[in-house]
């Protein structure tokens, strides 16, 4: 097994999603502390990882303005995080990518490094970090060469990434001692509710 040393790491960034709860809009773009939520994880995620990718199925342009290569699904019909997952892998040329939704602007420092080590210690394909009894599918180092894979669940119908992840060998990679670092902003509320709080961070 090759090992996931951050340089062998290339990051994506999920952007792709409708943002429906957000009323509709590219919710990577949405400002938090006067930068988009992107912005902000770029700058967690990128000294932790070789590479970086954005996902985005809008405003390309845009996202192009933050210095990374975007690519948009390939499957039509936004069928959720894996089709972001899919495009990501294709554009890999890293042997591992790490997956981050645009929306969880807290994530942790030692993300990579916490998800690496599980998935050295267990020989696993994918490493899924976790806070207590809960998944966090969308936080996931893989293997690039499971694309194969991902594209025969995907054309069987599958859409659900923990339904994927568990078909393979897969290892849960526990954060117990940060669980705030996964809290996520789907809402305008949630968003004004981080907005306040956030010169406490
Ligand atoms: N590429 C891609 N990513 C998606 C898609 N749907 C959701 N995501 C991403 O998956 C992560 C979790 O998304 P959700 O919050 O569940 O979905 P959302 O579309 O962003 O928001 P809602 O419409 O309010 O559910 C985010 O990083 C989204 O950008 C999709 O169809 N394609």
């Amino acid at each position: 097994m090759i090992p996931p040393t951050p340089e062998r790491i290339t990051g994506l960034v999920l952007a792709g999603g409708l943002g429906r709860r957000m009323g509709g809009v590219d919710k990577g773009l949405s400002l938090l502390g006067g930068e988009p939520l992107v912005e902000h994880i770029i700058r967690r995620l990128a000294p932790q990882v070789g590479q970086l990718i954005i996902n985005a199925n809008q405003n390309h342009d845009i996202y192009a303005g933050f210095g990374y290569p975007v690519v948009g699904d390939r499957i039509e019909g936004h069928a959720g995080p894996l089709a972001g997952l899919e495009a990501g892998l294709a554009a890999c040329t890293t042997p591992y990518l790490l997956t981050v939704p645009c929306d969880s602007p807290f994530l942790p420092a030692d993300l990579v490094s916490r998800l690496a080590a599980c998935l050295t210690a267990h020989k696993a394909s994918i490493a899924v970090a976790r806070t207590g009894e809960q998944l966090h599918p969308v936080f996931s180092l893989i293997r690039s060469d499971e694309l194969p894979e991902l594209q025969a669940f995907i054309n069987a119908g599958g859409r659900r990434m923990e339904a994927w992840l568990r078909r393979l060998c897969w290892a849960p990679c526990p954060f117990d001692d940060c669980p705030e670092a996964f809290a996520n902003i789907n809402t305008p509320d949630e968003l004004r509710a981080h907005q306040a709080g956030d010169t406490a961070r």
